[in-house]
């Protein structure tokens, strides 16, 4: 049985219209992230089913229960947001404790869970400082304690990494997903980030202006992304995509030993994606000329001028490249997409 289902949602304020019908279903003990660029709903969303606004249609279940008009203390969720919200004045026990004690639980309950939670969370010599005497990813962990102190079987999250550095944002992917599995909790997660998704998520669902546009494991909508925008959204960079126009017709041609698509007559409506990640500098392949060389220490990304076209290519190690140097580039031909270029649709392979 699904933990969460979200049927025909749409919102809309006025004329606008921010969520545009969207369907999906969470699996109990699953960390669902929703992933998109900025204004494509996923707050909405995610608003909507913690019940903090309701929608204009459709209809939302949490396990059995339809919860579309819930009240937010009736839906037994949990909640972190970006500015964590943690009162000021409130040392740490007191905070991770506000919820429940609002919600009137029996008082002897409260210790040996505040003991549990501040272990796992490493929070138990912190318990008497106030938020403002806490570091960054010290608060944060006070705002998961607070959630998972509620023993809430969905667990909610809105950017909650979004205030930290770049070091302690990575330290507190692998925390989060840690307790989310050691928990068992159901979790849904906001970000736009994709590296985040991709390195956090069971399943990711992937918005656009409103609407989903996949909905895949982390790895199908690497490999097998469904769209141009999808492909475009996933990878660090992300996935050339050249159209292939007739000089770029050729470019395939010569980087794969065999066309896919056929150079000449209508190849204009394709565009050609490749992985920065798939293209080699190789001794035999397509003429090209570095413009740019970053190096990020396990691997350099170059940036080359092939025709009209600038791709990326990601080789691992330190490259002696310059701007200016002449190198080649190739690739499998298992490695192309093609992407209709009217549509954006996928049509290879698959
Ligand atoms: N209360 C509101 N009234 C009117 N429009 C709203 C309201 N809340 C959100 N919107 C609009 O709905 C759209 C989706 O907003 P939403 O916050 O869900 O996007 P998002 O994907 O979470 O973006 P971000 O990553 O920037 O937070 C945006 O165009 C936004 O301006």
């Amino acid at each position: 049985m699904a933990a969460i289902s979200l049927q025909g949602i749409t919102k809309s304020w006025g004329e606008a219209q921010a969520v545009k019908g969207i369907d999906f279903e969470v699996k109990s003990g699953d960390f669902t992230v929703l992933l998109g660029p900025s204004g494509c709903g996923k707050s909405t969303t995610l608003r909507l089913i913690a019940g903090l606004d309701i929608p204009t249609t459709g209809t939302i279940r949490i396990g059995e229960r339809d919860v579309t008009r819930l009240p937010p203390a009736q839906r037994k969720i949990a909640m972190v947001f970006q500015s964590y919200a943690l009162f000021p004045h409130l040392n740490v026990r007191d905070n991770i404790l506000f919820g429940v004690r609002v919600r009137k639980e029996p008082k002897q309950n409260f210790e040996p869970r505040l003991k549990r939670v501040a272990d796992i969370l490493g929070l138990s010599h912190l318990l008497d400082r106030r938020p403002g005497q806490l570091s960054g990813g010290q608060q944060q962990r006070v705002a998961l304690g607070r959630a998972i102190i509620a023993d809430a079987p969905v667990c909610l999250m809105d950017e909650p990494l979004s205030n930290l550095d770049a070091q302690l944002r990575q330290e507190m992917r692998r925390e989060i997903r840690a307790l989310q599995q050691q928990l068992e909790m159901t979790m849904i997660y906001v970000t736009h980030d994709q590296t985040e998704a991709m390195s956090m998520a069971d399943q990711v669902i992937l918005l656009r202006d409103g609407k989903i546009e996949q909905n895949a494991p982390p790895a199908e909508l690497y490999a097998q992304p469904a769209t141009e925008f999808a492909a475009r959204f996933i990878g660090t960079p992300p996935m050339n995509l050249l159209p292939l126009a007739q000089e770029a017709a050729g470019l395939v041609i010569a980087g794969s030993g065999g066309p896919v698509v056929a150079a000449g007559s209508g190849n204009e409506q394709w565009q050609l994606g490749l992985r920065p990640e798939h293209i080699r500098l190789a001794d035999a392949g397509v003429a090209a000329v570095v413009e740019t060389v970053e190096y990020f220490g396990a691997d350099t990304i170059v940036g080359a001028r092939a025709g009209a076209a600038t791709v990326l290519v990601r080789a691992p190690g330190q490259l002696t490249l310059r701007a200016g140097d002449q190198v080649r580039l190739a690739w499998d031909a298992g490695h192309q997409y093609f992407f209709d270029r009217q549509t954006g649709m996928r049509r290879h392979p698959g």
